[in-house]
């Protein structure tokens, strides 16, 4: 099991108050029932992390900690022992985590096109291993919660957050399906590359729409084709050789998508074209990555022949006389 508790107790006193008796259940249900045989091994890695004293923590592009460790090659062990890294860079005491993804590219894409988060409560589904938190705690977040199913992701936030050692950004082990319902308490939700997961994505919109305050902001990011008004592509068999991918829409498509939900102030901020330069091998995630899911004579297709990922980035307001049918949390 993993102690949470610095985080319950960030809630106190916060707009995310009535969240913390229905999430420390939720956690306790999961650690009673849970049957995941790959946890303690990979806690045991975390376990096995050698302490420091962080002097300095650098919250930009490269997520560093530095300061004086007490053994950095048993840094570097326990660290591969968690791979594959697909999102990062970090650098943990000169220990470089050379991540799958460059993930302050996307974040310099999204971050100018987000209302100030300056003091705000967040949601990032599909958070990963924090990595895009930590940039959002750089720009004045007062809570990032981040949710992901995935153990690996909340195994790596641990061990970043060892030692950067803040109790208002987590990362917790579940969908946004699992959640507490209709929330409606974060100021800003990011959902960042999900939706193409989802077999039902006006329902994860719905969801999003339900963990938002009234006034609040969607942040949406996901793999889009190029077209007009109505397209969308289901694609047939595997898409980039994922196997779990539904509906690719165009913007337009996912805008309509959005204001077909009740968001307004829709606005489409962004759409880039994911290259090797973005998503490539390294020493933290070695084998395929985006060169071998391409076609090899135009990358413009995918290997399967589906137009390649374009990712497009868009930002809408929930609005502020729009309640949803409340959730009791007592
Ligand atoms: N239902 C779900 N609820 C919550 N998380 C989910 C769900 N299903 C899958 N995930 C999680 O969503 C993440 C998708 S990656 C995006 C990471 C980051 N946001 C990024 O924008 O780089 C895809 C990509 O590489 O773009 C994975 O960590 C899944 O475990």
């Amino acid at each position: 099991m993993i102690d949470y508790s610095s985080f319950l107790n960030h809630l106190s006193d916060t707009a995310l108050e009535p969240w913390q008796a229905p999430l420390e259940t939720q956690l306790e249900d999961l650690w009673r029932t849970l049957k995941d045989g790959n946890l303690p091994r990979l806690l045991s890695y975390v376990d096995a992390l050698p302490e420091a004293n962080t002097t300095k923590v650098s919250l930009s592009d490269i997520v560093t900690a530095t300061g004086d460790i007490s053994d950095t090659e048993a840094l570097r062990t326990q660290l591969k022992n968690l791979i594959p890294w697909r999102k990062g860079p970090f650098d943990l005491f000169d220990v470089a985590i050379d991540s799958e993804w460059q993930c302050n590219m996307k974040w310099q894409r999204v971050a100018p096109h987000v209302s100030d988060l300056n003091g705000r409560h967040i949601l990032d589904v599909g958070s990963g291993n924090g990595y895009y938190g930590w940039r959002m705690k750089a720009a004045g977040a007062r809570t990032v919660a981040g949710i992901d199913p995935s153990w690996l992701s909340v195994v790596q936030h641990l061990a970043v957050n060892k030692y950067i050692a803040d109790p208002s950004h987590t990362v917790l082990p579940f969908t946004l399906e699992s959640l507490t319902p209709n929330l409606e308490l974060f100021d800003t939700v990011f959902s960042m590359g999900v939706l193409y997961h989802r077999r039902s994505p006006l329902d994860h919109i719905n969801e999003l729409k339900g963990a938002i305050r009234p006034g609040g902001e969607l942040v949406l990011e996901t793999i889009v084709i190029p077209g007009g008004p109505n397209e969308s592509l289901v694609p047939i068999g595997r898409y980039a050789r994922m196997n779990n991918v539904w509906f690719l829409p165009t913007a337009d498509t996912l805008a309509s998508w959005l204001d077909k939900m009740g968001f307004v102030e829709i606005k489409i901020v962004d759409q880039t074209i994911t290259t090797p330069e973005e998503q490539r091998p390294s020493d933290w995630k070695p084998g395929q990555s985006l060169e071998n899911y391409l076609d090899p004579n135009n990358h413009q297709l995918t290997i399967e022949g589906h137009p390649a990922p374009i990712r497009a980035t868009l930002v809408a307001t929930k609005p502020e006389n729009q309640r949803l049918k409340r959730y009791h949390l007592d």
